[in-house]
């Protein structure tokens, strides 16, 4: 166990904590940058298994055929999940560039909404990207520390990519875990902002909580985690009713999906395989869901709404959501936010849902703004 495994932190290394535990990957024994989670969960089972008691930290695209990032590290260090005082300097913003435009934003989800009603499809997840430029190379560790520090109960990770570029983020939601013979998803759906008066942000949670739109949109989401996980499981326990989850900056409709397996070997990453992309970040169904997005986001997602996280010699592992993200190169920063769109979806009420969204990085930059 290390002390402060954050505090060794360069931007090369592999980083991943959950809201106990915190592991550092540096060098690398083994790396995969091409292959599905679905075509490599054999290979890395048996890469691990040759590897001693190792694990594979990394990331993979919202694109199962784009580009992986995943390292079997030569150095380990594990940890309690650091507490850092912060925040700490990040550097300075010069430019922000919205992508798309968010007229365009407001005209994609009215689009979206019009195939939904259509019958075409139910439900999409429509993202957009903020860009920032920054005055000098932006200090991915600061970035990453302030995320940790930000949200406490968050996926924090950092994943480095091609072209020096890092995925840094603190995601809320769990796609699964596996630990010895029990598997747990967290699926989220539904969201509202906070607001930093407390009346105001009771009633917006009471608000969500009591909205048939959003507890459809979020069914949605844990049927599919609960159909994706049946096949493994001799027992799943799915409750009938979400639970609101906050995040610092966001409440969000969220179910804990717990079951048993048959197998307790199989692997996290063969799990998520199963789940990944979940309506939560996709659609349903799935395939028409794609088609939308590739028709109405003006960008490629990259490791946005694909999953980061690690699996072990044992199968055990976590995989979060790369939700609540950015890619860091340079003095470059992209930050992804999306939400879902249903039959009814209001397009100024997206936009703002987004802009809410994008506060998790943007706070982790110092800044508090609207999107
Ligand atoms: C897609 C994102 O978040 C997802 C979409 C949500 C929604 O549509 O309500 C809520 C939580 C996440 O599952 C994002 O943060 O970019």
């Amino acid at each position: 166990m290390t002390a402060d495994p954050l505090a060794a932190y360069r931007p090369t290394d592999v980083f991943f904590a959950d809201s106990e535990r915190a592991i550092l990957g540096s060098g690398a024994v083994r790396t995969w940058t091409t292959g599905s989670p679905d075509a490599l969960a054999d290979e890395v089972a048996q890469a691990l298994a040759e590897a001693g008691p190792a694990i594979a930290l990394g990331a993979f695209p919202f694109d199962t055929g784009a580009a992986a990032a995943l390292t079997i590290p030569e150095t380990v260090r594990t940890g309690t999940r650091p507490r850092p005082s912060g925040p700490v300097d990040t550097g300075e913003v010069i430019h922000f560039n919205p992508v798309p435009e968010p007229e365009k934003h407001l005209a994609a989800v009215a689009d979206l909404t019009a195939r939904i009603e259509d019958g075409r499809l139910d439900k999409a997840v429509l993202a957009r990207v903020l860009d920032l430029e920054c005055r000098e190379p932006v200090d991915v560790g600061a970035v990453l520390r302030n995320l940790v520090a930000g949200n406490p109960a968050a996926y924090s990770f950092a994943v480095p990519l091609p072209h020096h570029a890092v995925l840094a983020g603190a995601s809320p939601e769990l796609l699964v875990s596996k630990s010895g013979g029990e598997v747990r998803s967290h699926p989220l759906a539904g969201s509202a902002r906070r607001s930093p008066d407390p009346v105001r942000d009771k009633e917006n949670a009471a608000r969500l909580a009591a909205s048939a739109k959003n507890r459809a949109e979020h069914a949605l989401v844990v049927e599919a985690v609960a159909d994706g996980l049946r096949p493994f499981c001799r027992e799943l326990t799915v409750p009938a009713e979400p639970e609101l989850v906050a995040t610092p900056t966001m409440w969000h409709l969220g179910t804990q999906v717990r079951g048993t397996l048959h197998d307790r070997e199989v692997s996290s990453l063969r799990l998520a395989a199963a789940l990944h992309p979940t309506p939560a970040v996709c659609g349903t169904p799935s395939v028409a869901a794609r088609e939308a997005i590739g028709d109405l986001e003006p960008f490629d997602r990259g490791f946005y709404a694909g999953m980061a996280g690690w699996v072990d010699a044992t199968g055990d592992g976590a995989w979060a959501v790369a939700i609540r993200c950015a890619e860091v190169a340079g003095q470059a920063m992209r930050l992804y936010a999306g939400g879902g769109i249903v039959a009814g979806s209001d397009p100024a009420a997206e936009l703002d849902e987004t802009s809410a969204k994008f506060q998790t990085l943007l706070r982790a930059m110092g800044l508090e703004m609207a999107g």
